[in-house]
């Protein structure tokens, strides 16, 4: 059997392999991935041990579009529930599965212990630090919608969660992008992830900074936020909604950035975050955006299966 891939971080992928996924997820958008059913004869088992609709139900109908057969696992359906090791239950499955599709409660170390072998991929649907699969999506949404992700200017605003450390490595990959970073004090993306970018950002000419309040805001093309709620996340101080409540997206918010699009992963709180009129309103795009978690989950699930070349040397 083929040697299976894993996407467990963004930092899995090389720039070549991230600009495939994209580009694929693009065509699957649009109708023109071709007919083909690249995971027949395969099986993909979906785990998720939080709440999901959209990723769970991208990978579920992408893997079954693609040919695949599916096993659906609940958050006390295995006998991790009952205290076996994910190790033991990575190796048992991998003799099974071709793909794991898995979202965690915690940090990914769960999904390297699955990923511990090589007949199955191991895909991060969520971990409580990285959000890998939502980044693509929001990619294919970007080059969707612009043409392409050079150059492209975003402003994310709120909680520095696993989405946006996931959006914070995917976009300081292309040149010219830049990312403007602006959470609450103490809820900001971990420096680790600022590095990372750092070092991709050095590369690609791409510019990424992270910011504790909203003034001086850049020109963008793009405003993002996300729920308040993290999930499996608790907020240290019982005053964190005025901390975030300068952060919400609204009209006025949207006015000092005239031309941008409005993005929002999802589930979305009207009222907290972002307002009804935002999300509801001629500029958002985030209910296509999470469309694109389907179109990018085929996208996704194909360069698991796919024996093509990883993307030349380094990234
Ligand atoms: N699009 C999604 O996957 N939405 C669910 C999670 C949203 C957010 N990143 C969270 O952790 O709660």
């Amino acid at each position: 059997m083929a040697e299976r891939r894993h996407l467990i971080s963004i930092d899995d992928l090389s720039d070549d392999e991230l600009r495939w996924i994209v580009e694929r997820g693009v065509e699957y958008s649009r109708g023109t991935a071709g007919a083909t059913q690249p995971l027949s004869g395969t099986v993909v088992g979906v785990l998720f041990r939080k709440t999901s609709t959209r990723t769970r139900t991208a990978f579920s109908a992408g893997a079954l579009r693609l040919g695949a057969g599916l096993v659906t696992y609940g958050p006390a359906d295995l006998q991790l529930a009952t205290g076996e090791s994910v190790e033991d239950t990575g190796a048992v499955l991998s003799g099974m599965l071709d793909v794991l599709v898995a979202r965690t409660a915690g940090p990914e170390a769960e999904l390297r212990a699955y990923a511990g072998q090589k007949q199955m991929s191991v895909i991060n649907a969520m971990s409580a630090v990285e959000h890998p699969t939502q980044a693509l999506a929001d990619l294919t949404t970007i080059v969707q919608h612009f043409g392409r992700v050079e150059g492209v200017r975003v402003l994310y605003v709120g909680e520095g969660n696993n989405t946006a450390s996931a959006l914070t490595l995917a976009l300081s990959r292309y040149p010219g992008t830049e990312l403007h970073l602006r959470t609450p004090a103490g809820y900001g993306v971990e420096q680790r992830y600022l590095d990372q970018a750092a070092a991709s950002a050095r590369r690609s000419g791409a510019r990424v900074e992270q910011r504790h309040d909203l003034s001086g805001l850049p020109p963008v093309d793009v405003v993002y936020t996300t729920r308040w709620q993290t999930t499996g996340s608790t907020k240290p101080t019982p005053h964190w909604r005025s901390e975030f409540a300068p952060f919400q997206v609204n009209e006025a918010l949207m006015a000092a950035a005239p031309d941008a699009v409005f993005m929002h992963d999802l589930p979305a709180h009207r009222g907290e975050e972002v307002t009804a009129a935002v999300l509801d309103g001629p500029r958002s795009i985030a209910f296509t955006q999470a469309e694109n978690k389907y179109h990018s989950a085929r996208a996704v699930l194909e360069w698991c299966v796919a024996s093509r070349p990883s993307g030349g040397a380094g990234r």
